[in-house]
């Protein structure tokens, strides 16, 4: 069912939750862009599997968080044998791999038959692979081969659905506590709706600032990768920006970081360091990305609004341009079509916790996100 049809049917209850019907959305979104494949096709077993693949990484009981932290150690090849292991985090994980092999092999195949026959291929981002991978074999020059491909598929359907979806919810939540910048964002949508005489693409949307400071501050207050880390591969020395205080009482102004040291990277407390946001840094504010000299008070980081939600450098987000597209869209389409606003329900309001991705919680600790909505009339 498309998703305002779902949405609708919050609205006809008045109250009921965004984060499964997102959820879904996003996997039909990068499953459609990746693989030319929808929802159904994808087949209800995987759709559950990995729901319950996402169930499991957001658990974060002590023993997952000590699991976490010990699999770090373990060499790949005896993780690959635990997979075998009976229990349900490592069937989940076993089953949801041959699931997406499967549909990986089912596309890659559909693609080359149909190039064969000189026909369009899928039409997904596999297409393109499929092409690529072929290319270089037939010159000798084999920069990848399709199981390279398939080994990505699971990466790039988990990579793309949760990260999305959660940071969705977030700014729906920011929405539905304040009316106001409702109205303004649904007035801005049918100014440059009726502007661009019914043309959506990506400059439409791009155009539109109170859209991109709303999807910016989201990004920003809750980046879904709230924590990276990175080895590093040479002893190097840190400076800082600010010098800090050891538990000794000495200053340190830079760190030496030796060849092989785990660094980690907090993004969540770099985008609400009120050195480099100001002091309303803990707020929610649109209005920091729509004045003339920017958000920033000091030095940024990153090529995308000097964030580290996408990370940068070599390794960022490879789908950060799709997801910044897709939420545009989603935002564009939900807004003009619905109001928002928090559930009366004490136990229905949702807070955060971070695991594996910044997930929206009740106060019963499932995942969860209850919204009360109307349609605009
Ligand atoms: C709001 C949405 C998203 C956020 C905040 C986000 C954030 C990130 C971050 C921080 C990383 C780097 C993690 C690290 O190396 O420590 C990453 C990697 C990645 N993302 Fe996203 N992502 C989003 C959406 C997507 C989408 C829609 C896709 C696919 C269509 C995607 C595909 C990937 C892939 C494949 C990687 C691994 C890249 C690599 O290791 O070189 N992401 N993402």
């Amino acid at each position: 069912m498309p998703l305002t049809e779902q949405f609708d049917e919050i609205a006809s209850h008045s109250v009921g939750d965004i984060s499964p019907l997102l959820g879904q959305a996003t996997l039909a979104s990068v499953a459609e862009a990746i693989l030319g494949l929808s929802l159904n096709e994808l087949g209800d077993e995987f759709i559950s599997t990995n729901l319950q693949l996402i169930n499991v990484a957001s658990n974060q009981s002590a023993t997952q968080v000590l699991a976490d932290a010990l699999l770090r150690w373990i060499p790949n090849a005896i993780c690959d044998l635990m997979l075998y292991i009976p229990v349900q985090p490592f069937s989940f994980v076993s089953r949801a791999k041959v699931l997406t092999d499967e549909i990986g092999k089912r596309v890659i195949r559909s693609s080359k038959i149909a190039k064969s026959k000189g026909l369009e291929g899928i039409g997904g981002f596999y297409d393109a692979l499929v092409d690529k991978a072929q290319t270089y074999s037939s010159d000798g020059n084999n920069a990848f081969s399709e199981r390279d491909i398939l080994d990505q598929t699971t990466l790039l359907l988990l990579a793309g659905q949760d990260t999305t979806a959660n940071t969705l919810v977030f700014g729906f939540l920011e929405l539905a506590r304040d009316v106001d910048l409702q109205e303004r964002l649904r007035a801005e949508i049918h100014f440059y709706y009726a502007s661009r005489l019914g043309t959506r693409d990506a400059n439409t949307f791009d155009n539109m600032p109170l859209l991109n400071a709303f999807i910016k501050e989201t990004l920003r207050l809750y980046p879904a990768v709230a924590l990276s880390d990175r080895v590093a591969t040479e002893d190097v020395v840190l400076p800082l920006s600010e010098p800090i205080i050891t538990s000794r009482g000495k200053q340190l102004t830079q760190i030496p970081i030796p060849k092989g040291q785990i660094v980690y990277i907090g993004t969540a407390e770099y985008q609400r360091s009120e050195s480099i946001w100001g002091p309303d840094a803990h707020e929610f504010k649109t209005s920091r990305w729509l004045k003339d000299d920017g958000p920033l008070k000091g030095e940024g980081v990153s090529s995308y609004a000097n964030l580290l939600s996408f990370f940068g450098g070599t390794r960022i987000c490879l789908g950060w341009r799709f997801a910044l597209l897709e939420m545009q869209i989603f935002v564009c389409e939900l807004v003009t079509k619905f109001e928002f606003s928090l559930p009366d329900e004490v136990h229905l309001r949702t807070t955060c916790q971070y695991a594996m991705t910044l997930q929206p919680m009740l106060p019963d600790g499932k995942k969860g996100a209850f919204l009360a909505i109307k349609r605009v009339t």
